[in-house]
């Protein structure tokens, strides 16, 4: 039985902790957030899992893999008891920017891994990468990995700097797409249907496109291909998407934009010793 420990328990902390319960058998699963009813809203109704609203109660508490699932300053602010449980195990971190040095150095552990899972964690379609410190074992990356394949694919990356490019493509990612879809039903409105049929074509034909994009062995520019007739209407509205400076620049630019913006958090969130 693996016992995991879930320090956060909003947007991602829920997600994470929900399917574990549902893939992983003989889990046990103890949350730890400040509004236990609001993280339990969260959690799958009629599974066993133990919620507290902070450590006090956890103080002789052993855990397998702790998984840090707060923003990165409220990671800041874990007290010295957070810590001494959280590092009675391996410890996983989903926080972005927040190096394995710097983990390494506030919770006095090495037995870590640093990840970035995304926020299709909710539908168990996540996608997560990890590094592993070198205090991490075998048995503890075995527990990461089976914990994030729970939750959709998992890859570990041989090099920490990937990560934050990973953050800027796939941790990032969903906002970007949510985002697109945001402006194609704006789009529609604009052309004169009402906001419930904007939505179901935006909706359908993103899920659509995904699924076609998962299930085809073509490459995402082939497929654009094959939508595109000569002459026709995709290639007039993909003039526009493909024009000079346009999206093709603007993927670039926001990927850069992002990654640098984990550079920052992880020179924001500098080293430190835990508070002991
Ligand atoms: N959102 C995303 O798509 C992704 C986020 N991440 C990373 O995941 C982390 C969490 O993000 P997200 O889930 O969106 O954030 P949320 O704010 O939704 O979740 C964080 C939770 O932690 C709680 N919390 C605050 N302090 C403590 C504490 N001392 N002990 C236990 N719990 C505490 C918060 O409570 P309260 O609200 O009351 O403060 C909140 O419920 C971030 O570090 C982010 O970088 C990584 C990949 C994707
Ligand atoms: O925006 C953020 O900083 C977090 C990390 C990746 C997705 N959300």
């Amino acid at each position: 039985m693996r016992r995991f420990l879930f320090v956060g328990c909003g947007n991602m902390g829920g997600a994470i902790a929900s399917a574990a319960m549902r893939a992983i058998p003989h889990a046990r699963i103890t949350v730890v957030d400040p509004s236990p009813e609001r993280a339990k809203a969260l959690l799958p109704a009629g599974m066993a899992v133990e919620t507290h609203p902070d450590f006090a109660k956890l103080g002789e508490a052993r855990f397998d893999l702790g998984i840090l699932c707060v923003k990165p300053q409220q990671f800041a602010e874990l007290s010295p008891l957070a810590i001494s449980v959280i590092r009675s195990g391996a410890i996983a971190s989903i926080m972005a920017g927040v190096t394995l040095d710097a983990l390494a150095a506030r919770l006095g552990s090495e037995r870590i891994a640093r990840t970035m899972p995304n926020l299709p964690a909710l539908v168990g379609q996540a996608m997560t990468v990890g590094v592993a410190a070198d205090g991490l074992t075998q048995a503890d990356r075995r527990m990461v990995a089976t914990l994030f394949e729970a939750v959709g694919q998992f890859r570990w990356l041989s090099d920490e700097t990937l990560i934050d490019a990973a953050t800027a493509v796939a941790g990032s990612g969903p906002g970007y797409i949510f985002a697109f879809a945001q402006y194609m039903m704006e789009a529609a409105v604009a052309s004169g249907m009402d906001a419930a049929l904007a939505d179901l074509l935006v909706r359908q034909t993103f899920r659509g496109a995904a699924e076609l994009m998962h299930a085809d062995p073509r490459t995402a520019e082939e497929l654009k291909k094959a939508v595109t007739s000569k002459a026709g209407t995709t290639e007039a509205g993909l003039a526009v998407f493909e024009a000079e400076g346009a999206l093709p620049e603007l993927c670039l630019k926001a990927v850069a934009a992002a990654a640098q913006r984990a550079r920052e958090l992880s020179r924001t969130a500098a080293p430190e010793s835990p508070r002991q």
